[in-house]
């Protein structure tokens, strides 16, 4: 005899349920600080994964100095907001490539969420135009970023700057013997595939404490920990603006999925098309991409499908379905096998 609708109905929302927990041990996360314009970055963010369809949510990392207003925000795109505590570096004399990037060692906060197994970190500058969800079946035990470039003034203290050596090509000039081994190759920390873990989690925080800060902050410190189990991916998912005119033989836009607005004066909600290279036609190009889903209200998270199958038309059904008049619910669970 066929099921009833009562039952069909609980299991199949039983089953989403249990769907959504399965694939919600998956998660894309960003980090969000201050009370300045980065919001923008992060709304941005939503709505790109949205029109590529990904299917995980977005999390965000959120400090407590984020005003409630720009939260209301990002909870009404989707976001799943994660407060976070600052993490900072130890007392040092350092000068940063930029100065606040002391705040980007908050950043390590994510090693945190281990609720979830497998999380792709993105910098809220970075737009997502193509489905990267593929990226999360990478092999675990790894972390998975693109290379980054060395090429750009913000690198202008660097060893590597001063004689000319870049990872994007390291035949144009070699790494000299006398200045010891070639560096490893050294990731963008702008996007990367991580697997959350308490012990990496507690280990990041307890070596961090005894780690002199670098120009490059988190982004070195990270570098520099998981230097034996980082694994390079094609820059298409994670496009450093400065490769366009830097290591143009080593871009295809066309096959690009992801861009990271990190070059000077390229954050799309801040362009103004004034500092060197902003009057590139690619830049103007990709900044318009970023503000056309910015724009665009169809990616909104209140007009998208997920907002309307999240369980707000199925709320009264399945109401009615657990109440038996009495308020008791005329479900009994599954006895303990
Ligand atoms: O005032 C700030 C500065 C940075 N960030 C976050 O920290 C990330 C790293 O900073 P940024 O992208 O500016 O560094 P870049 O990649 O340009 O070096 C940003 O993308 C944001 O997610 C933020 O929320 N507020
Ligand atoms: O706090 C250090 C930051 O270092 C990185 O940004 C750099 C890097 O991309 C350089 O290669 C560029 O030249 C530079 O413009 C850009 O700021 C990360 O993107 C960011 O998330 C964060 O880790
Ligand atoms: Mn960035």
């Amino acid at each position: 005899m066929a099921p009833d609708i009562t039952t069909t109905l609980a299991n199949n929302a039983n089953t989403t349920l249990v769907k959504q927990a399965s694939i919600s041990s998956r998660a894309y996360v960003t980090f969000l600080a201050g009370d300045g314009d980065y919001w923008k970055g992060v709304v941005g963010l939503a709505k790109g994964l949205r029109k590529a369809e990904s299917k995980y949510p977005l999390v965000v990392a959120m400090l407590p100095d984020v005003p409630e207003e720009h939260r209301k925000i990002l909870v009404s795109q989707g976001c799943i907001v994660r407060e976070i505590e600052p993490v900072h570096p130890p007392e040092n004399q350092t000068q940063f490539a930029l100065a606040y990037y002391v705040i980007n060692y908050s950043k390590l906060r994510i090693w945190e969420f281990v609720e979830y197994s497998k999380m792709i970190y993105l910098d809220g500058d970075i737009e997502v135009f193509d489905n990267i969800d593929h990226l999360f079946d990478m092999p675990g035990g790894f972390i998975h970023a693109v290379m980054d470039c060395f090429c750009e003034k913000t690198w202008s203290k660097s060893p590597q700057y001063k004689i000319g050596y870049c990872q994007q090509c390291p035949d144009k000039v070699r790494w000299p013997a006398e200045m010891g081994p070639k560096p490893p190759l050294y990731f963008n920390a702008g996007m990367f595939v991580y697997e959350p873990k308490l012990s990496t989690y507690h280990d990041l925080l307890e070596t961090l404490k005894v780690t002199t800060p670098t120009l490059f902050a988190e982004q070195d410190f990270l570098n520099m920990f998981f230097r034996d189990v980082y694994k390079p991916i094609p820059s298409d998912y994670n496009l450093v603006l400065a490769m366009l005119w830097r290591h143009p033989e080593n871009i295809n836009l066309d096959k690009v999925k992801a861009v990271h607005y990190c070059a000077a004066g390229s954050k799309p909600w801040r362009y103004t098309g004034k500092e060197e290279n902003m009057d590139r036609e690619d830049i103007k190009m990709l900044v318009q991409k970023w503000w056309d889903v910015y724009n665009d209200e169809l990616l909104d998270y209140k007009n998208s499908t997920v907002a309307a199958s999240s369980g707000s038309d199925l709320q009264p059904i399945l109401e009615a379905l657990f109440e038996d008049g009495g308020g008791h619910s005329c479900f009994t669970a599954p006895s303990a096998a």
